[in-house]
């Protein structure tokens, strides 16, 4: 098992409605990362990266089953050895379109997918998404992990199920905007805390229409410390973790042991 994984979160600016130009950016953003001299072991990637929020489009924006970013994925993960937790992307399917990450090992291996389950009804998700129906882990390097996107972070229930499910990494792919950025920080940090996890999450930063983005990619470790933090810029934040952390965090507070189901 690998404790210490390197991170890189691909905080980039996203083309509302242009998938071209997103393939475009997103590989050259990972080929940097890939030539860092402190090589990443894990690649992540914001939310709906391949669409934006062209919600009155999505229908025919939206990536079919996710083939295309599953071979653009694959192929990079071949090449480069490296973990990629590929964002989430609009993702058609016969039912409709739903907001979903795929996650894929060194080999280009798919390791895990999950689908945003709380649509977003401030941005009109509801009227134009599905919602998934299930929660969404993976492994990684011989370690649980588990996937959530963006709103989904307001919902404790569901990163503590995934905790208790043996997950001692969080994955938040976003698109957060202003002027919430206290929010974000506040319970990203709240579901690092209170599961005694790491949190890597990745916001996108630039403008669609009114909305600003703010980034502020972080990485939170188990004790609630931000290890990297990003600015609003478009950037590649680079982080380090030892998931040893995760054990020795919670056999100081033994939270877990010390939970009261059975009274709430
Ligand atoms: O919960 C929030 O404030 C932001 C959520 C959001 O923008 C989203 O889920 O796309």
């Amino acid at each position: 098992m690998k404790q210490r994984l390197r991170l890189a979160l691909l905080q980039m600016d996203i083309a509302v409605g242009e998938p071209e130009a997103n393939f475009a950016k997103l590989k050259t953003m990972m080929e940097e990362a890939a030539a860092c001299e402190e090589k990443p072991d894990v690649i992540v990637f914001p939310e709906m990266w391949n669409t934006g929020y062209a919600l009155t489009e999505i229908t025919g924006l939206a990536d079919s089953y996710g083939s295309r970013t599953k071979a653009f994925v694959k192929s990079f993960c071949e090449q480069h050895r490296i973990h990629v937790v590929a964002g989430s992307i609009a993702e058609g399917r016969e039912d409709g379109v739903y907001n979903t990450i795929f996650a894929f090992d060194r080999d280009g291996n798919e390791t895990g997918a999950y689908s945003k389950i709380h649509l977003f009804r401030l941005m009109d998700e509801e009227k134009y998404l599905k919602e998934g129906d299930k929660p969404g882990t993976l492994r990684l390097e011989g370690t649980d992990a588990g996937m959530m996107i963006c709103y989904d972070i307001r919902f404790p229930e569901l990163a503590r199920k995934l905790a208790l499910g043996g997950a001692k990494l969080l994955f938040v792919p976003a698109e957060w905007p202003h002027p919430r950025l206290h929010h974000w920080r506040t319970l990203l940090t709240a579901r690092a805390i209170e599961n005694q996890m790491f949190v890597v999450a990745c916001n996108r930063t630039g403008r669609s229409g009114d909305t600003a983005f703010f980034g502020h990619s972080m990485v939170i470790d188990p004790w609630g410390e931000t290890v990297a933090e990003a600015g609003e810029e478009e950037t590649i934040l680079y982080a380090e973790i030892d998931l040893a952390l995760v054990d020795a965090v919670r056999s100081k507070i033994p939270v877990f042991e010390d939970r009261r189901p059975a009274l709430y």
